[in-house]
Formats: C-alpha cells, sequence, structure tokens
C-alpha cells in the first residue's frame, strides 16, 4: 500500500484566512477520512467556498495548514490533483467550445477518463452535447461541471453548492448519481470522498454520513449525521403543579421556550436518562421529539451563536 492511499483524502489544521483586514476563517479545522460523505453547512458568507478553496489549494492560507492526500494544499503533486474532481460554486467553460469538445479537452488531461461513465452521465442529465458552453442554462453548465468532475472517477470529489442551480428531478438525478458513487466506495477497493456545501439541509440528510458546520471561521461543530440526530431532541415538558417557575432551566440547552405550565427545551446532549431526570426535577411529563436536519441546523445556529 503507498503512503498516499492511506493519508486522509482533506484535511485542516487550525487553518485561517483573511482578505486584507477581513478575517473569513480562523482556526477551521477539519478531517475527511475516507470513503466519508460530509456536509458542510454553514450561512451565507460563513466561509464554506473560501475554506474549499483553502483546503484545494486554490487560496493561499493566511495561517495553519491544508492538506490534500497527505500533501500541502498549495503544492500539489500532478498525482494528488488527478485523484481530485471539483465542482466551483461557477463552472465555468470556454463558451466557444461545444459541449462534447469541452469533454474531450477535459478527458485529454486524464490517462484514466472514464468515457463510457461521462456519456451515461450527459445522457441521464439530458447535456445537450452540440450546444456551445456559452449558451447554455446556468443549471446546464453545473451539470456539465459535475459531469467533468467525476469522468476520471475521482478518489475524492469535492463540491461547492452542486445542485443550487439545479431543477428539482435533475437534483434527485444527481443526487442519486452521489449516493452510487458513495455506496460503490463501501463495497470495494476505492475508497471515495465527497465533500459538499450545501444550504439544502434535506439534500445533505439523503446523502451524507456527516455533517460539519461552519460559523464565525470555525468549524463549530462536526458530527456523524447518525450520532447528531440522536443527541439533539425536543423535549416538551407539561408541568403537574401550574406554571412552570421563573428559574426553570436546562444547563446547555440551545433553545428554552416557556409558556405558562409548558416547556419546551432543545438539548445538544440528549441522553436516554435526560427525560426522566427532568420529569423527576420539575414534577412534569416530558415528551422527546426528533429533529430533522434544518430544525437541528437553525437550533443550533442561534444555540451556537449565544
Ligand atoms: N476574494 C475575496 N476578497 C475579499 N473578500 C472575500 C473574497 N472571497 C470571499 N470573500 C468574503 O469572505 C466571506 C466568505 O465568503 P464565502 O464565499 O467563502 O462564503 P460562503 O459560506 O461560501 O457563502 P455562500 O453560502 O453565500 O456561497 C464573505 O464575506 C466574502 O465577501
Amino acid at each position: 500500500m503507498n503512503a498516499i492511499a492511506t493519508e486522509p483524502p482533506l484535511q485542516a489544521v487550525r487553518l485561517g484566512k483573511s482578505f486584507g483586514e477581513k478575517v473569513v476563517l480562523h482556526d477551521a479545522s477539519l478531517l475527511l477520512e475516507p470513503g466519508q460523505v460530509l456536509g458542510l453547512l454553514g450561512k451565507n458568507g460563513s466561509g464554506k467556498s473560501t475554506l474549499i478553496k483553502c483546503l484545494l489549494g486554490l487560496l493561499r492560507t493566511t495561517a495553519g495548514e491544508a492538506r490534500v492526500f497527505g500533501e500541502d494544499a498549495w503544492d500539489l503533486s500532478a498525482g494528488a490533483k488527478a485523484r481530485l474532481g471539483y465542482v466551483p460554486q461557477q463552472v465555468t467553460a470556454y463558451p466557444w467550445m461545444r459541449v462534447r469538445q469541452m469533454i474531450a479537452y477535459t478527458a485529454a488531461f486524464y490517462t484514466g477518463w472514464n468515457h463510457a461513465l461521462a456519456d451515461d452521465l450527459c445522457r441521464r442529465w439530458d447535456l445537450p452535447l452540440e450546444d456551445r458552453t456559452g449558451v447554455l442554462s446556468v443549471g446546464q453548465l453545473q451539470t456539465l461541471g459535475l459531469v467533468l468532475a467525476l469522468g476520471h472517477e475521482p478518489d475524492l470529489l469535492v463540491l461547492d453548492e452542486p445542485v443550487a442551480s439545479l431543477d428539482p428531478s435533475a437534483r434527485r438525478e444527481f443526487l442519486r448519481t452521489l449516493i452510487d458513487i458513495a455506496v460503490e466506495s463501501d463495497e470495494s477497493g476505492p475508497q471515495r470522498s465527497v465533500l459538499f456545501s450545501t444550504h439544502i439541509t434535506s439534500d445533505l440528510e439523503r446523502i451524507a454520513n456527516r455533517v460539519a458546520v461552519l460559523q464565525n471561521g470555525r468549524v463549530a461543530f462536526d458530527s456523524e449525521l447518525d450520532t447528531l440526530k440522536e443527541s439533539v431532541k425536543r423535549l416538551r415538558l407539561t408541568s403537574h403543579n401550574g406554571a412552570i417557575p421563573d428559574g426553570f432551566a436546562v444547563p446547555g440547552a440551545l433553545s428554552t421556550h416557556v409558556a405558562g405550565s409548558l416547556a419546551t427545551v432543545t438539548v445538544a446532549d440528549y441522553q436516554p436518562e435526560t427525560a426522566n431526570e427532568l420529569a423527576s426535577r420539575w414534577d412534569a411529563d416530558v415528551a422527546v421529539d426528533d429533529l430533522n436536519l434544518e430544525e437541528i441546523f437553525l437550533e443550533m445556529h442561534d444555540g451556537l451563536s449565544h
């Protein structure tokens, strides 16, 4: 086994990035392990694209480290670049080239280009092969960017809001393909890893096995998706003694709402005994609700901002 195969596909260590006086990232750490599909969440302007570009060596970091397959991202070898597929937020292509020519042009850079796969993706995503790329819609251009990033079957796929411009059916089709790619990496040799940023939490929920939240220039949260869903819960307390007392508080709660004899508390560290403890402490019935990822993200964002 060569050294490169054992290295994490992506790693940020206390990464910082400023544009002049403006600090966008400071102390951002992230580790993508082989075979993981990591969804990166964060509000507009939180620095997702900047982190991705620093991680891939497209922007120079101001502090810390960015590594791709163990190599310094700013000085990547051709071998590491060949194992990497990237779709930027805004895909660019030579406008005078036809789609077919743009694909052939890109394919020429790779010894391992899978022509059958690229043809199949074009068919599945209805790409007009004879159109010049300059006349493609934003969604078609993004789809072309995906074909260009997938054709050489990269070990690491990095997607900056890959489906933002796609219509619902193209989005579903793309996600299905991405799931295929992730499943394939579970079954056999190549451990394909994916990092993608998105605002669409339902998409993330479908395909990611890990989620990281970028906030205030740091990775404020990073967890397996299943663990996250098991630990963030909404508890509804109904007091047996009328109004919930003024001093009602649950340590570490992300949010608390009290109305008369009802209290709703969202906690980030739910344990099976949490409900029983609250029930006896506040002499209340306690119901426990699951949250979907969007609700969790909103709760965490508010909770982490405090
Ligand atoms: N080249 C640049 N020069 C100056 N500021 C920049 C530059 N690139 C990004 N920024 C700033 O860095 C911050 C983070 O931008 P970035 O595009 O990384 O955020 P994002 O999380 O990807 O946002 P969105 O979800 O809206 O795409 C923004 O305030 C942006 O204005």
